[in-house]
C-alpha cells in the first residue's frame, strides 16, 4: 500500500528476530524509493489503497509446470503494519497429473489443466485483490525436452488462460525456467523456511531436489577453494533479502528419476521405440508391462533369462551415473536437504514417515535398496521400478555426486506447513521483480 505506507525514508529496514511464524518482517529488507513505488503502485495504485486500512492482505499464484505433473502454489501475505514488511501467512496448494509435456499434441487440453487450477485461485482470493494477484507459470524438465514448437505452443495457449482471469498476468508470466534457477530458488525456499537467511549467523543447507526429468544440487560454498576448483558455469550470485549470494548450483537434465529409468532402460532419445522391449536387471523378472512418459509409449520388462537384483542393477545403473556429474569435494562432509522423489521414495519403503520426514544416511538408501532388488517378488505389489528407482538414488547420491555412506539427508516435503518447493523462492523473486528489492 504506497500511499498507507511512511515516508519511504522512514521504512523500517531493521534486522528483526526472525519468527518461524515466516515473517517476512525478520529478514533484511533494504527498499530503494524507486523500486518500493514501482511495488506498490503495481499491488495498491494510490487510488485504490484498501478502505478498511485492516484489510492488508495480499496474494502471489505461482504454478509450477513439472514434468510428472502441475501444481499451483497460492501465497497468501500480510502487512501488518506499515512500518514492518509483509509476513508469509499461508499457502493453499493443489496439483494435477500428468504434466504439460503430456499435452505436447493437445495444447489446448494441456491449458485446460491449468484453468482448472486457476478457477482455485478465483475461490482463494478475495475479488477485490485479483487485478493485484500476479500470476505465473514456470515450467520445468518436461518441456525443456519438448521440441521448441511444442513447448510454446503450450506456453501459449496456458498464456491465453492467463490473460483470460482476473488476475495480474506480468510480463514473461508463463515461461521455462532456467535449470540452475530451479536449484537456487528451491535453496533459498528451504534457507528462508528453515530461518537460516536472517540474522548475522547464517548456517545455510544445501538441497538436492530429484525430480521426473531433471535433478538438482545447490548450496553455498564455505572454502575458497570450491570456489576455485568450480566451473564458472555452476557458480551463480543470486541477490534477495539484501544479500547476495554466491551459489554453487546445477540442474541435470535427463537424470530425473523417471528419465533415468528410460537412460537405465536404454531408452532415452531413442528415435523408434514402438514395438520395441527395453529390459533391465533392475526390473522384476517376469515383468512385462507398458509405461508413459512424456507423451511417448515404452514397452518394458526384466532380464527373463539373465541375471536380476541390487549387483547386477548396481552395475547397469552406474553406466548413466558414472564420471557424469560434477563432484564438489566439500559436499563429502555437509548434510543437505532433499525433498521430491528423495522423499517419496523414502515414505514408500518406510524409511520415513510421510508426515514427519526424517533424518536419513546415504547408506540407508542403499541398504533399502539391497533388501528390495534382491527381494522383487516381496516388494510386488508396490511400483515395478522400485528397485531401480532406489539404486538410481544411491548410485546418483555416491558415484554421482560423490556423497560419502555417512552424509547425512534431512527429508523434508514441508516446513510450518509450507511445500519446500522452488515456487516460494520464484514468488520472492517475482515480487522482487515488480519493484520490491530484499
Ligand atoms: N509442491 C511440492 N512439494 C514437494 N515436492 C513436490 C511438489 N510438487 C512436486 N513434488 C515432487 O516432485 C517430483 C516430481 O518432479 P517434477 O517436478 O514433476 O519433475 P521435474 O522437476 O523434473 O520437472 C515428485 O517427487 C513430486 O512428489
Ligand atoms: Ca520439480
Amino acid at each position: 500500500m504506497l500511499n498507507c505506507l511512511r515516508s519511504p525514508g522512514k521504512m523500517a529496514v531493521s534486522r528483526l528476530p526472525f519468527f518461524l511464524a515466516l515473517a517476512f518482517s525478520s529478514l533484511s529488507f533494504v527498499l530503494s524509493h524507486w523500486n518500493r513505488e514501482m511495488w506498490f503502485q503495481d499491488f495498491f495504485p494510490p487510488n485504490m489503497c484498501p478502505i478498511n486500512a485492516k484489510d492488508n492482505t495480499f496474494y502471489g499464484i505461482m504454478f509450477d509446470a513439472g514434468s510428472t505433473g502441475t501444481r499451483i502454489h497460492i501465497y497468501t501475505f500480510v502487512q501488518k503494519s506499515p512500518e514492518n514488511l509483509p509476513e508469509l501467512e499461508g499457502e493453499i496448494f493443489e496439483s494435477v497429473k500428468p504434466g504439460l509435456s503430456a499435452y505436447a499434441d493437445q495444447p489446448e487440453k494441456g491449458a485446460e489443466t491449468v484453468k482448472r487450477l486457476l478457477d482455485m485461485a478465483i475461490d482463494a482470493v478475495p475479488p477485490h485483490l485479483w487485478k493485484k494477484t500476479p500470476v505465473v507459470l514456470k515450467a520445468t524438465a518436461g518441456l525443456r525436452l519438448l521440441s521448441e514448437e511444442k513447448a510454446q505452443s503450450l506456453l501459449l495457449e496456458v498464456r491465453e488462460v492467463f490473460e483470460e482471469s482476473p488476475f495480474l498476468v506480468p510480463e514473461d508470466s508463463v515461461s521455462i525456467m532456467d535449470g540452475s534457477y530451479e536449484g537456487i530458488l528451491a535453496w533459498i525456499t528451504v534457507n528462508f523456511l528453515t530461518g537460516q537467511l536472517s540474522g548475522q549467523n547464517q548456517h545455510t543447507v544445501g538441497t538436492l531436489d530429484l525430480g521426473g526429468a531433471s535433478t538438482q544440487i545447490t548450496f553455498l560454498p564455505r572454502f575458497e577453494e570450491t570456489l576455485k576448483e568450480t566451473p564458472g558455469d555452476f557458480l551463480t550470485s543470486f541477490e534477495m533479502f539484501n544479500s547476495t549470494y554466491k551459489l554453487y548450483t546445477h540442474s541435470y537434465l535427463g537424470f530425473g528419476l523417471k528419465a533415468a529409468r528410460l537412460a537405465i532402460l536404454g531408452a532415452l532419445n531413442v528415435e523408434a521405440v514402438d514395438g520395441q522391449m527395453f529390459r533391465s536387471s533392475c526390473l522384476p523378472k517376469q515383468l512385462e508391462a507398458e509405461w508413459h512418459f512424456g507423451g511417448v509409449k515404452y514397452q518394458y520388462g526384466g532380464n527373463k533369462e539373465g541375471e536380476t537384483g541390487f549387483k547386477p542393477c548396481y552395475l547397469e545403473v552406474l553406466k548413466v551415473v558414472k564420471g557424469k556429474l560434477h563432484q564438489p569435494d566439500e559436499i563429502r562432509g555437509s548434510s543437505f536437504y532433499a525433498f521430491s522423489y528423495y522423499y517419496d521414495r523414502a515414505v514408500d519403503t518406510n524409511l520415513i514417515d510421510y508426515e514427519k520426514g526424517g533424518v536419513l544416511e546415504v547408506r540407508d538408501f542403499e541398504r533399502k535398496a539391497e533388501e528390495v532388488c534382491d527381494n522383487m517378488e516381496k516388494y510386488n505389489s508396490s511400483s515395478p521400478f522400485l528397485c531401480m528407482d532406489l539404486v538410481y538414488i544411491t548410485a546418483l547420491l555416491k558415484e554421482g555426486f560423490g556423497f560419502r555412506d555417512n552424509t547425512l539427508l534431512q527429508l523434508t516435503k514441508k516446513v510450518n506447513n509450507v511445500e519446500t518447493s522452488w515456487t516460494l523462492g520464484a514468488t520472492f523473486h517475482l515480487l522482487q521483480s515488480l519493484g520490491i528489492t530484499y
